[in-house]
Parts: structure tokens; sequence; C-alpha cells
């Protein structure tokens, strides 16, 4: 930059800043109104002092403006942990040739904000008066002459970046800056993600702001921005329809719980907080799985065919429980055999639950006992067996409600696994279902697939019930859901895993699976999924049920699945949606990766899902991925893996200053955990399937082969580690 240059993006700068201290100032202000504002800032549609109605407020769109309250109480936290809250300028004009007097500026930020006289100062970025900010190109700009993102540290401004959008700047504008968003592309990522509100492109605006009905469906390769996209959605959603969305709350679905922490301060950083992060082993209360199981385990749990094997275990007496019933009634005998006991539970099933079933089948055995007596009065047998003690006992261990965790440890039986299983699943699926719940018990923790387990059980068996719920509504359950009941995923466990080892006895292990009350599942207005694509179909069901009168945002690359049977978790997906309108958004650009690092990435991948949707890299370096070679551990001549990584890695931490992820295989684990938290906290050692969804400034990536062995569809999960490095990626092979 030349001296004048410099001088002029000073001048700018200051210029901005002046602006931005206003804005401050004002709300500093506000916080004193706050009471005042606090009691009516919830209403709509209010008018300036000429008694006016704003064109924004007709919309009902600017109801955050009203909300000068929260946005004082905000803004300590908001200038603490993120950027400026004022991010953009536009410089419009709205007359036919360029004349200062139709000129008008707008600063566009995270909130609205205006002055005593209620003018803006500026503009929520969700606001339809901010969208050119987004969608003015040069081709058509929307009154835009110039486009300004304003870069700031706290309540000081440290740069601008402008673009032009008409072919000369008039005299009086300056235009500096190389571009906000190559900006934003090469800085140093941290341990989050981080808002684009700054940057985001007019194709993302379109799928941020599409309409809030139905199935918004977006689509597109790795590091495209559909995450971000996503979580700006959900922002613009609140704000658009804000009596809606925060009273019948946003869930967002990430695919793991190291995904969640993630994107966690996106929404808090756009000024929103009531949205509802979940991962998939954490979307029912009172269970929270973090543990994998094998792709071939996660695969017969995830797939449709356990619907049928959840139904019979339902309908199954509980274990050890009577086969007779004998007592004596009213001074005469009563015997129920087996038979005549069958009779009842399907009777008891057919439309109930079974934990709701347990209030009545006392009065159906009553019935059938005094079928089978026919002797003396009827009123008074009937009275004599409601009142039995013995008919008690005998019903707390024949129909003692059940908790559905309970019953899905029944499945440690290898036996009935096979009996619920018949025609389902093979022998050997349900002999491995049977192993993988007897390791749920041993470890005490449950898996990420076993929870949309738990919740379809919770379906069919209903809630444990207070007795004295008795009057109350019945179970959470649809009758549909139960159509049926009378035919009646590979890395062990994650190497960051939160919960401890296996829990010390049987006892302790069983009551840590039972721990808490499961609920009934809550119901969302809009429900968000990321990483679609990896989705079993026993999950799309489970998310289902929290969507059943929502509108959808789901995000995803097929070629990144894991997930095998796609035609299987498609017809899932679809029955979650329902009939709802549908629209689709592509992403095709990558804004995540060097060029250089996609491109291996793409060499990778297309051998082996050439229909792998393949976006355009936007950045170059200059810089290919380095590869190295390890030797065998038993060949001392040659230094292994340990040592390689820790070279590997040394060189990395010095090219990079932010993050970097050593990703391995299983097998290489032990050989470089020690690295995990190494070069003061920057470096994280994790498994392949745990990099869904995230991203960091280097990778360092340990025998790729061996990742794509490790699981079925493994080209797929290699392409996802491939593409995780935003500058610099280094790649182990061993020595063939
Ligand atoms: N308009 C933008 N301005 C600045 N950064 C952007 C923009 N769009 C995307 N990015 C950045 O690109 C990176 C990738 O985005 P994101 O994680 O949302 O992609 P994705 O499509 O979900 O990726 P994947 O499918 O590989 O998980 C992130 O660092 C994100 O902040």
């Amino acid at each position: 930059m030349t001296h004048a240059e410099i001088d002029a993006a000073a001048a700018e700068v200051a210029h901005e800043q002046a602006h931005l201290d206003r804005v401050h100032a004002e709300l500093a202000k506000a916080g004193q109104r706050a009471g005042l504002v606090a009691t009516d800032g919830l209403s709509r549609g209010r008018t300036d002092r000429t008694g006016d109605v704003r064109d924004e407020e007709m919309s009902g769109l600017f109801e955050r403006d009203a909300l000068v309250y929260n946005a004082a109480r905000r803004l300590a936290s908001l200038q603490h942990q993120y950027e400026g809250l004022v991010f953009g300028r536009l410089d419009l004009d709205h007359g036919e040739v360029m004349d200062l007097a139709d000129r008008e500026v707008r600063y566009v930020g995270r909130l609205g904000v205006r002055d005593d006289d209620y003018e803006p100062l500026v503009i929520d970025w969700r606001a339809p008066a901010a969208s050119p900010f987004y969608r003015a190109t040069p081709v058509d700009n929307q009154g835009v002459i110039r486009r300004r993102v304003l870069r700031s540290r706290g309540e000081t401004v440290v740069g601008v970046e402008d673009d032009l959008m008409v072919p000369e700047a008039p005299d009086d504008l300056a235009v500096v800056g190389d571009g906000a968003l190559l900006a934003a592309l090469t800085r140093t990522r941290g341990k989050q993600m981080r808002d684009i509100v700054a940057t985001i492109q007019a194709h993302q605006d379109e799928a941020i702001r599409a309409s809030d009905r139905g199935v918004t469906e977006i689509t597109g390769g790795p590091g495209t921005g559909k995450t971000v996209v996503a979580l700006h959605r959900a922002a613009y959603l609140l704000y658009a329809n804000r009596r809606r969305y925060e009273a019948g709350g946003v869930l967002v679905i990430g695919p793991s719980a190291a995904y969640t922490a993630y994107i966690e301060r996106v929404l808090p950083s756009l000024g929103e907080d009531s949205v509802v992060l979940r991962s998939l082993g954490d979307v029912v209360d009172a269970v929270t799985a973090y543990r994998l199981d094998s792709p071939e385990v996660a695969a017969i749990k995830g797939s449709l065919r356990m619907r049928t094997v959840l139904d019979r275990l339902a309908a199954r007496p509980v274990p050890e429980a009577p086969t007779e019933l004998r007592v004596m009634i009213d001074g005469q005998p009563v015997r129920l055999d087996a038979d005549r006991l069958e009779r009842v539970r399907r009777q008891a099933l057919r439309d109930r639950t079974r934990n709701q079933a347990a209030r009545v089948v006392r009065g159906m055995l009553a019935e059938a006992a005094w079928a089978s007596v026919r002797e003396g009065d009827r009123d008074e047998f009937l009275d004599a067996f409601e009142i039995s003690g013995a008919v008690d006992d005998f019903l707390g261990r024949w129909w003692p409600q059940v908790d559905p965790r309970e019953v899905l440890l029944w499945l440690t039986d290898t036996e009935l696994a096979y009996e619920v299983a018949r025609s389902v699943l093979s022998q050997g699926d349900a002999a491995a279902l049977a192993h993988s719940v007897r390791e749920t018990l041993e470890i005490g923790t449950w898996s990420v697939a076993d929870v949309a387990l738990i919740d379809e059980l919770s379906v069919r068996i209903g809630l444990v019930e207070d007795v004295e719920d008795e009057d109350d509504e019945r179970g959470f359950f649809e009758i549909e859901e139960l159509d049926g009941v009378e035919e009646l995923q590979a890395m062990g466990s994650g190497i960051q895993a939160p919960e401890s080892g296996p829990a010390t006895t049987p006892v302790l292990a069983r009551e840590r699976l039972l721990h808490g009350r499961l609920g009934r599942p809550e119901e969302y207005a809009h429900v968000l999924v990321d990483e679609a694509q990896d989705l079993s179909p026993m999950q799309w069901r489970m998310i289902g049920r929290r969507g059943r009168r929502a509108s959808w945002t789901v995000v995803g690359d097929a070629a990144q699945a894991a997930w095998e049977d796609a035609a299987e978790a498609q017809q899932a997906r679809e029955e979650a949606y329902g009939t709802q309108e549908r629209r689709g958004f592509h992403m095709g650009t990558n804004y995540r990766n060097a060029r250089e690092i996609f491109d291996y990435a793409r060499d990778v991948v297309l051998p082996a899902v050439p229909d792998a949707d393949i976006p355009e890299a936007v950045r170059e370096t200059g810089v290919q991925p380095v590869e190295l070679t390890f030797g065998d551990a038993l060949d001392t001549s040659v230094p292994g893996v340990a040592v390689v990584a820790e070279q590997a890695l040394a060189d990395l931490a010095e090219q990079v200053d932010g993050s970097i992820a050593v990703i391995t295989p299983t097998r290489h684990q032990d050989a470089v955990l020690g690295l995990d938290g190494s070069h003061d906290g920057r470096v994280v050692v994790i498994d392949p399937m745990s990099t869904k969804g995230l991203e960091w400034d280097a990778t360092l990536v340990i025998d790729p082969e061996a990742i794509a062995a490790e699981a079925p569809g493994g080209a797929r999960v290699l392409y996802v580690v491939l593409t995780r490095a935003a500058h610099r990626m280094t790649v182990l092979r061993p020595i063939v």
C-alpha cells in the first residue's frame, strides 16, 4: 500500500469509529431506559413520532429494534466474545443519476439500534433493509454503490474492506481494502466455529432467507458453508417469525457432541440463545450417549428392521413372569393357564402401550377369571378380584410397569434376541445385537445408536407413570405407531468420549443406564438437521417424533455418508417430512480448504464415489499437502508412526497459528494419543468419524488406507477426513 492509500484507509476507519461510538453511546442510554422498554418491548407495529407506521414495522420485522433492552443486556457478552456489533455499511443511491441528495447510508449489525428520534443507527442483518448488503452485485446492484465490511475488535474499528458495485466510484466515496471474504477465509480457525454474518455470499443468503414453511434442503460438497448457512437460517427464522419459533422452539441436530460444542457459539454471536442444540446421542431426555458401536452393529441397530424386533420385544412378558394365575377369589379357586393369559395379553396390547395397559389388565383378568368360573354373583366376584392381595402380587410379577431402557436390556439374552428377530434379522445379526447389549451392560453407558431404539421403545411401551397419574391423559404414543403390535456405527468408544471406563459392578452399570426419568418427546416448530446423510432410518424416526408439526431445514452431502442403505434412510426421512412442500439449495463453492488440499481429497473420492458432488475451492496457497512414510513397529531401522507423527506435527505447529488435528485410525491410536493437547493445547487427537462437520487450520492424517478399511463405505469417511484442513495437511503412510 502507498502512503496515500494508508492515509485514506485510516481516515475511513476514523469515520466509522465515530459512528460506532454513537451506537455504543445509544446502547448505554438504552440500558438506562431498560425498565421502560422491557415492559412494552414486545409490542409490534409501533408508530414513530409522526404517527406513521414505518415500513419495516408494517412487515412486523423490526421487533428486535423494540427490544433495545435485550440489546443492551446482550451487548456485554457480544462485545466480550464476538466480533463487532456493527460489521457492515451500505452506501445507496436512490436516484437516476448519482447525486448526493439521493444518497443513503445504512449500517448493518448483529442487532438493530435506534436513536432517540427512532432513526435507525444500525439495522439488524436479518431485516429486509439489510438484504442488499448480501444480495447486491455489480450486475444487479440494488441501489448499492459501495458495500463496506467493518472489522472491529470490541468497540474499536480496526479496518474496512470495500466492494464497489458501480463501474466507477463517485468522487466523495473512498474505496479501500482487498475484499472481506478472502480476509475471512485466510484467517486462523479457533476451537469453535465463527459466524460469517459479515461475509455471507448472495447464494448463501438465498438459502438463509428462504421461506420458513415446509422443508428446505441444502446440499453441497465439503466446506461449502452448509452448516454455517443453516445456523444463520435458524437465526433468521427466529427474527422473521419470532412468535412462532421462540414459542414453538427450534431444534438443531448435529452428529456428535464434539460437533455441538464446535458450533455452539455461532447462534449466541448472532444474538440468539433460544435454540436447542442436540447431538444424536443426546436427543432423548435422561439419556446421553457418546459411545459409537462398530459400523456393523450400528447398521443393524439403525435399520428399519428393528421396528419389528422392538414391536415383538415390547409385547413380550417380562423375563421370569409367572405363566399361570392361581388364586382364591370369593371362596372359589381360580386358575388361568398360559393360553388364557396370552389372550389377555394380546387383547390388552391391541390399542394401548404396555404401560398404559397396566391399568386395564386387572379388569381383563377379572373378566377372564369370571368366564372360567361362572358361579355365584358376578359383581361380588369382580369386586373380590379387584381388591385381592394375591392378584396384586401376581400383577406385580406378571405386568409391572417397565422402563423402555430396561426392556432393551432384555436383549442381553441371545435366545430371546433370536426369537424376536426371527425372519427379520439373520441369526448372526441377532447374536451381534445381543452381544452389543451385553457390552452396554458391562460398560454402563448407552451407545449413540441405542438412543433411537430407546425412543422407539418408549413409543411402544409408554412412560412409567405414577399410580396417581391414573386419571391423567394417557401416554404420549401415537396409536398408528402401534400398528403391527400383533405381528408383533467403528471406532470403538471415540477417543474423547467424556464418559469414564466401565462401571465397577453390573448393579452400578444398570443403575447408570436407567438413571433419570424418560419423558415425552419435546416437539419443535422448526427442526434443523446437519450432516443428514448420516442419520440412520431409526434416527430419522426419532427426530421425526420431535418435528411432527415442524418445518425443516436439512443439510447434507451424500458423498460424505457413513450410512450405507441410502434408500431405507430416504424412506424414513420422507416419513419424517410428511407431505410438506419442499425446496432445495445447492452450494457449489468450497470456502474451507485451500485448493491444493481439496484437489488431493477429490482425487481420493472420485474413483470410489464417481457421482460425488465436487465443489470449486476458491482459495490457493501454493502449498501442496505433504506426504511422509513411517516404518513398521518391529523394524527399528526406520522411524515408526509415533516418531514421524511428532515431527510432522511440530512442522505444522510452526506453519499455522491455530488449531491442529491428528486424525488416526484405531490401529495407530495408542501410538499418537500422547500428542493430544500438545503445542499449548492446539492439538487434538481424534478418530475419523468424529471429525464430521469440524475443521482445523491444519490436519495430520495417519494411514489413510487404514481409515478407509475400518468402515464399510470407508472411502467416504476418508473423504470427510481429507477435507477438514483449511490451510495445511500432512498425510502419513506406512512403508509397504
Ligand atoms: N460466506 C462465508 N464467509 C466466510 N467464511 C465462510 C463463508 N461460507 C463458509 N465459510 C467458512 O467455510 C468453512 C466451511 O463451512 P461449513 O463448515 O459450514 O461447511 P459445510 O458445507 O458444512 O462442510 P462439511 O460438509 O465439510 O462439514 C467454515 O470455516 C465457514 O466459516
